[in-house]
């Protein structure tokens, strides 16, 4: 190897690596040093070698290796000499004769700038740190422009056609830099390979210039390749030339200003406060922002000071030690980004900010940026790396990206007018302006979403057998209004039950049912949302589908949160099978839950193993190992968002075996069809919380989704009242709640706690209550309803109250999900500023569920939270209300604990406002299965896909 090789790329890398102004110089020198004689050139590499950190070229290299080296050799053996810088590494350095005037002359530099860089990309997969850096910092520095950021160059060379790579045999992007190919290869290679997207799951390593401890630190962080690097997104973006703003006092402004001064000052016994002084130069209200690129026109700014100020109080903030520390973390000269909400002062255009977001933007030495008109990214912290170390190390990152690296088809991004994975990357860390930040995260977003969709409609495929089950299937999602089955195709037992009913379904229940029916008959295992608006008759539907699969044969198992529900529900479906003509055709159904006694449980699930229970409804126990079914078709789960992911998909393990009467079906399928005759049981998840669309798609990628839209005739809508809880609120309720009793109906009283809290004085608790409202209502009865009551006698206060017996339940949220007493005519809710919107509108719906007009309370007990609440003094419509406290409270409290931990992590994207790029990125990933159904003429994505977070089959 030749000297130059080994010295040029070791110093530049020192260089990058530390800015170091003065080891710039070296870098001429050594260019320099092409011509110079060795005596020279053992002089340089002594002063590098102190410069490496070691003491001196005799400490370094073998006498023998300097003797030869003063010898006048030209090409000693450098290899000796690393043996003695451990930090150098030979690898898999290219051999190009940098310095040798022949071959340099000739050497296009764009062939060099590709071979490095081809070079680099090979390296980097090593996991050696240092050879990437020598060859990208070779290659930057014979690739000027390339520091800049700008990366265009290499855009160029890589389609330029000079370049001179092969790829190896059976890889797209291992290349032999000794075999000269063709141009044309070179393009071909381009085009017909798959993307170059796999530099982005290397190891941060192959980010140039970057020091092990750097390496270390960004590992540490969780930063363990380019792409988590590159998903380190900035939290804001500061426009450094500050806008036109008139400043009025408490607004919330960001500036762009240069730290004047910084002091930590001590204002009394036990008092201190630190105030940094920034000067901010704004815009004249009616100049615009194209005057000011004329500097002449800079008369047209006006510098604004802002104080901002923090409080200490503590004798030990008073110290001069702390202050000192204080004031010398701002130093003087910085430029900072700074927002907050500032307050007028007495002096003209000076402000005060006391609570304050502060940026450093640069130090003092560098003002490149200051006062430019562009967009500054600012980056949160992570794990102590600081935001502007961040910044740099990705800028770096970008560099590297090659032009290539988006999986998602041309044709796609066309349709769905996206820009590209690399300028997406790019626009979203160094965005010229605000427009080019927004389509990058367009982009971004879009890409969050589809490969979530991808993956889980992937995976459904995958679980099919043939061609025409897969087309079968994403046609449904296409089209999901037309896969329905007519009243007439239904098994005679449906039919029977569906006369019986004492009420004609409504259209939207009857499209369900119909919807539903449809996928049953299929032999794939369904897996259906079935959502609509409280009290808009969901059970209904669901029966009619245990109905009809318990008419063809099968079993049902219908399982609900709570005991109080599941009882509910058995008593519901018994009186409607009494009323069925043909009594000898009702099936047999049992209750089973936490209650059941163990002998009674014993005789159940004998039952259910030999086939002779027909239908299940419980609890958590139906999911239980020892619970087995002789032939479970379908599984109902009632209010699951109550249930976990796992909780839901356990009953994908009470797999079935689908006898002789299924093979009609199976026969009408193509007979390649897994004939095993095996399967999961179908899924009809019920949903009383009306989740909007996308987080339902979110959430549940892969399941059909079907909405009852209306309502049972004849319901009154429900007067709602928001009243503030003091001592005149509280006597109106009161008198409400009197003329309500007065008038023969019921009042539910729901209050957010069980017992009183010292913690908590302010909230009204049900037990606590009792006492109370049965002396206020003396003439009537009061019942007590909560969770830590026995479920026999949560059951017992229940029926009283539906019977009658009581008028006034006293009761917690408990009642919320599926509590169904139709002539309950008033609610209650006490301190209902602790309950969610969506919760509010799940109690409302306890009441008007009869024919009776119905009345719902909401008793604030702060005058701040009426204005929230009043959103349901104006809305009845569940899904217009979920929206709402999507976008107030977000998916975590609109779905609860239990659900929202299942959703899906979204580095960029909000739920409640990107809605429509998730319907998109549905639409492109059912186009491109569509098109491919095993991903097999896309293997970018397939191969993206993988490197995303694989999901467990429960899609979990
Ligand atoms: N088509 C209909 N016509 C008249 N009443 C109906 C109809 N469908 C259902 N109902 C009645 O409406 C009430 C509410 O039905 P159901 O309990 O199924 O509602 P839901 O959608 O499950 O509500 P929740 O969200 O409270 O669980 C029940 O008393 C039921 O009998």
């Amino acid at each position: 190897m030749r000297f130059s090789n080994f010295f040029f790329p070791k110093i530049s890398n020192l260089y990058f690596r530390s800015k170091h102004k003065s080891s710039g110089n070296f870098l001429e020198k050594v260019d320099a040093q092409r011509k110079a004689k060795y005596p020279d050139r053992s002089k340089l590499l002594e002063k590098v070698t102190v410069l490496l950190g070691y003491d001196g070229i005799d400490d370094s290299i073998d006498n023998e290796l300097c003797e030869k080296c003063n010898g006048g050799k030209d090409d000693f053996d450098v290899s000796l000499a690393c043996k003695r810088f451990p930090s150098i590494s030979l690898g898999f350095f290219p051999p190009v004769e940098l310095y040798d005037e022949a071959t340099c002359s000739s050497m296009d530099e764009g062939l060099l700038a590709s071979q490095l860089y081809q070079q680099f990309l090979a390296n980097s997969s090593e996991p050696k740190l240092v050879e990437p850096d020598s060859l990208y910092e070779t290659w930057t520095s014979l690739c000027p422009g390339r520091e800049d950021g700008n990366s265009s160059s290499l855009t160029e060379h890589m389609h330029s056609g000079s370049p001179t790579l092969k790829p190896k045999a059976g890889s797209n992007l291992e290349f032999h830099l000794d075999e000269p190919v063709s141009a044309t290869t070179m393009l071909e290679t381009q085009n017909t390979a798959a993307p170059m997207q796999d530099i982005l799951d290397r190891s941060i390593n192959c980010i140039p210039g970057l020091t092990k401890r750097q390496y270390s630190q960004l590992e540490n962080c969780g930063f363990h390749t380019l792409r988590k690097l590159l998903y380190h997104y900035p939290r804001t973006y500061a426009n450094l030339q500050n806008a036109e703003v008139s400043i009025d006092d408490g607004q919330y402004l960001i500036f762009v200003g240069k730290i004047l001064s910084s002091r930590g000052i001590r204002a009394g016994y036990s008092f201190s406060f630190l105030e940094v002084v920034v000067a901010c130069e704004v815009m004249q209200n009616g100049s615009t922002s194209e005057c000011i690129v004329d500097e002449t026109e800079s008369r047209k700014l006006r510098t604004i000071h802002l104080h901002l100020k923090k409080f200490f109080r503590g004798t030990r903030f008073t110290y001069q030690p702390f202050l000192r520390s204080l004031e010398s973390k701002h130093k003087e000269g910085d430029v900072v980004c700074v927002s907050g909400k500032v307050r007028t002062m007495r002096t003209k255009d000076h402000y005060e900010m006391r609570e304050y977001t502060l940026d450093t933007l640069q130090d003092e030495e560098d003002s490149s940026t200051c006062g430019k008109e562009t967009l500054y990214p600012i980056y949160p912290s992570k794990g102590g790396l600081k935001p502007n170390f961040l910044k740099d190390i990705i800028s770096r990152g970008l560099l590297i990206l090659p032009p290539n690296i988006d999986p998602i088809p041309e044709v796609i991004r066309e349709d769905f007018k996206l820009i590209c994975l690399r300028d997406a990357y790019t626009g979203i860390h160094q965005p010229k302006n605000l427009a080019e930040a927004d389509s990058a995260r367009r982009r971004l977003i879009f890409d969050e979403f589809f490969y979530l969709q991808l993956g889980r409609l992937y995976q459904m495929l995958e679980g099919l057998g043939t061609k025409l089950e897969k087309d079968g299937l994403l046609d449904k999602y296409r089209k999901p209004e037309l896969n329905a089955v007519l009243v007439e195709d239904w098994s005679t037992l449906t039919k029977e039950f569906f006369k019986a009913l004492p009420y004609s379904l409504t259209p939207s229940q009857l499209s369900s049912v119909s919807q539903i029916i449809w996928d049953l008959k299929r032999p794939v295992p369904m897996n259906r949302l079935l959502q609509g608006d409280v009290g808009c008759g969901k059970t209904i539907v669901a029966f009619l589908a245990c109905m009809e699969v318990i008419g063809s044969g099968y079993q049902a198992a219908f399982m609900v949160p709570t005991e109080l529900l599941a009882v509910q529900h058995y008593e519901h479906l018994l009186k409607l099978l009494e009323n069925m003509e043909n009594r000898q055709m009702a099936p047999s159904v049992v209750l089973l839950t936490g209650s059941t006694s163990s002998r009674q449980s014993n005789i159940i699930r004998e039952g259910l193993k030999n086939g002779d229970i027909s239908l299940v409804i419980g609890t958590h126990s139906l999911i239980a190992d020892k619970v087995e079914f002789s032939s479970l078709r379908i599984a109902v789960i009632d209010e699951q968002h109550r249930f976990g992911v796992i909780q839901r998909g356990l009953f994908n393990s009470k797999l079935y075996f689908n006898p002789a009467s299924l093979k009609l079906e199976s026969a009408k399928s193509d007979d390649s069809s897994k004939g095993d005759n095996i399967m999961a049981p179908h899924v009809l998840a019920m949903s009383a919380t009306p989740i909007p669309r996308t987080l339902a798609l979110a959430l549940y990628g892969d399941m059909s989704l079907t909405q009852i839209t209306d309502l049972p005739p004849g319901r009154i809508p429900i007067e709602t009242y928001i009243i503030e809880g003091n001592e005149d609120g509280i006597e109106i309720v009161y008198k409400m709640m009197l003329d309500e009793l007065e008038a023969g109906g019921k009042v539910y009283l729901v209050y957010p706690v069980i017992e009183q809290s010292e913690q908590l004085p302010q909230l009204r608790a049900a037990s606590a209550d009792l006492k109370t409202i049965s002396s206020r209502f003396a003439g009537y009865n009061c019942g007590l309803l909560h969770g830590k009551m026995k479920s026999d006698m949560k059951g017992e206060a229940l029926r009283r109250f539906r019977s009658g017996e009581t008028n006034i339940l006293l009761s917690t949220q408990v009642i919320e999900i599926g509590v169904d007493v139709p002539d309950a005519s008033m609610m209650v809710v006490m301190n209902a500023e602790r309950f969610g919107i969506a919760q509010l509108h799940q109690l409302r719906g306890r009441v008007g569920r009869g024919d009776r007009k119905s009345k719902c309370i909401l008793v604030a007990s702060t005058p701040s939270s009426l204005n929230r609440l009043k959103v349901l003094e104006k809305s009845s419509d569940g899904f217009q209300l979920a929206s709402m406290d999507l976008v107030l409270r977000g998916p975590g409290d609109l779905l609860g604990k239990k659900q929202s931990g299942h959703l899906p992590e979204f580095p960029i994207a909000r739920l409640e406002i990107d809605g429509n790029i998730l319907q998109e990125a549905h639409l492109a990933a059912l186009k491109i299965l569509g098109e491919s159904h095993d991903l097999g003429s896309f293997p970018s994505l397939k191969a993206e896909l993988s490197m995303r977070q694989p999901l467990s089959p429960l899609g979990d």
